[in-house]
């Protein structure tokens, strides 16, 4: 496993090993120990998946304390451009975001530890997109900013994203009282 770190500071991304051969590929999609060597610890309750079609944005979403949730995200099908933002109050890069294309050849993984807001576009048909959550779901915690806040200034990588109806009325950074 090797592992990348970016200007935003707790953020990895994670390549694991993948063993090509005449059948397939293999590889270790989770490693605690492997995972532990890297500062990514987590008490991982919960994994999720999707599927989603090209040009679906789903986020910016996450839960708020005490069900606040690290994430380790990756797709199984597919490809997605993965988008997170900081949205930790006194964090130097508060409000700054990073994008990771996530694919079914590489398998990567991103580790979005607690204090983001996580959103991802589906860059192809039957993406698969499958992640582990250090807390359960909480419906009453949900939070989420608006993916397309001028002021977060992302580029998604498609033009006109479908976009449930929930997702398109969250608030702008400038509304926003981050709980982090
Ligand atoms: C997230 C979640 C949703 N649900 C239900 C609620 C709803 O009826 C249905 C679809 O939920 P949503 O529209 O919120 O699904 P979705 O927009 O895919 O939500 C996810 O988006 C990505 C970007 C994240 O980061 C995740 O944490 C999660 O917020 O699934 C659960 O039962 N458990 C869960 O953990």
């Amino acid at each position: 496993m090797e592992f990348k770190y970016f200007d935003i500071p707790d953020v990895v991304e994670i390549q694991p090993r993948v063993f090509g051969d005449a059948r397939g590929a293999f590889f270790e999609s989770f490693s605690a120990e492997k995972m532990a060597a890297a500062g990514i610890v987590g008490n991982w309750v919960q994994d999720n998946q999707s599927r989603s079609d090209r040009g679906v944005v789903r986020g910016l979403h996450f839960q708020q304390p005490p069900h606040a949730q690290a994430k380790l995200v990756r797709v199984a099908a597919g490809r997605a451009l993965d988008v997170i933002v900081d949205i930790r109050r006194d964090s130097p890069t508060y409000g700054q975001h990073l994008s990771v294309v996530l694919d079914a050849e590489r398998f990567n993984m991103l580790y979005v530890p607690v204090g983001f807001a996580h959103g991802f576009t589906a860059l192809e048909d039957g993406t698969l997109f499958l992640y582990k959550c250090t807390d359960y779901y909480a419906p009453h915690s949900e939070g989420g900013l608006l993916w397309n806040d001028p002021a977060l200034n992302i580029d998604w990588g498609v033009s006109n994203p479908t976009i449930s109806a929930k997702d398109q009325v969250l608030p702008t950074l400038a509304d926003f009282n981050s709980p982090f």
